[in-house]
């Protein structure tokens, strides 16, 4: 979709509404226009469809998506970003509703009237715990699919497979019902200011629930499991009840680390337990 008028270059719209980047508040913008499109694209054909995007900022992602035919709903915390905002959405009429507060304290589930494709280039201090409530949701979940930047190691985190030392709880939480992989890397040098650390995007997208498990007891099991990760499995599943007896009818080695137990694995110890 066409913007009405030619957008301002985003560093134009930092200067004119003061935006300088607040560490307290994660802010690494991204200006590079092909850098956003490519990152809007992830998801798919954006035509028409719902997108939440927590931390717009000046816009930049917000502007790419809007463009690829996107309904763009924003929660942006940082009160000097509403009126540039104002001016995108003046931009693209009746196409984006920013949100002003902590998308930390916001029930996004609630609205869109068709499940949203979230994407979003978070701030990395909130990052993982929005990930996780939209991960722990009741399932089949509110949204489609999640395209959001998170810093290398994490995303590393989210993707890991058993035997690394990224693989543990953020892991089996995001995998156990979602596939998950790393679409694109993205260079500290693409950022303002650029940040310490390499990022990468992650795309989430969910499945069916494997049959017969309660995401309590999955979650129980693997916080056992990697909070000891170095300890045998007969050890660190000590405090679990009838943990043995599941490793038992699983035939898993209650010798082995957390570490070399697949997810599928941890389905099965989970649905054991039930
Ligand atoms: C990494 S910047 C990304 C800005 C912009 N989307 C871009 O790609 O250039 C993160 C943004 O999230 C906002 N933010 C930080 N904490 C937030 C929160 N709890 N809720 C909503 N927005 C938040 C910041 O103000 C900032 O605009």
């Amino acid at each position: 979709m066409t913007p009405l008028h030619p957008l301002p270059p985003l560093r134009d719209v930092i200067a004119r509404h003061g935006l300088a980047a607040s560490k307290a508040l994660g802010q690494n913008f991204l200006f590079d226009g092909q850098l956003l499109a490519r990152i809007a694209a992830i998801p798919g054909d954006l035509t028409e469809a719902q997108v939440l995007e927590i931390g717009p900022g000046p816009g930049g992602l917000t502007r790419a998506l809007l463009q690829a035919g996107a309904r763009v709903t924003a929660i942006e915390r940082d009160r000097r970003c509403i009126p540039a905002l104002a001016e995108l959405a003046e931009a693209f009429p009746d196409r984006l509703k920013v949100i002003e507060g902590d998308a930390l304290q916001v029930d996004t589930s609630t609205l869109f009237t068709t499940k949203p494709h979230i994407v979003s280039n978070l701030p990395y201090n909130v990052g993982t715990a929005l990930l996780v409530g939209w991960l722990s949701s009741a399932w089949l979940p509110w949204w489609q699919s999640c395209t959001l930047m998170f810093q290398k190691e994490v995303a590393e985190r989210i993707v890991a497979m058993p035997d690394t030392s990224a693989y543990g709880r953020l892991a089996v939480l995001a995998q156990w019902r979602c596939s998950a992989k790393i679409a694109m890397p993205v260079h500290r040098s693409a950022f303002t200011p650029p940040p310490k650390v390499m990022s990468a995007v992650v795309h989430l997208v969910p499945q069916e629930a494997p049959e017969g498990i309660r995401f309590r007891t999955l979650e129980r099991l693997t916080a056992a499991a990697f909070g000891q990760r170095r300890k045998m499995l007969r050890q660190s599943l000590k405090a679990v009840a009838g943990a043995d007896a599941a490793m038992e009818a699983t035939g898993i080695d209650p010798t082995r680390r957390a570490e070399t137990v697949s997810v599928a694995e941890f389905i099965a110890l989970a649905r054991a337990l039930g």
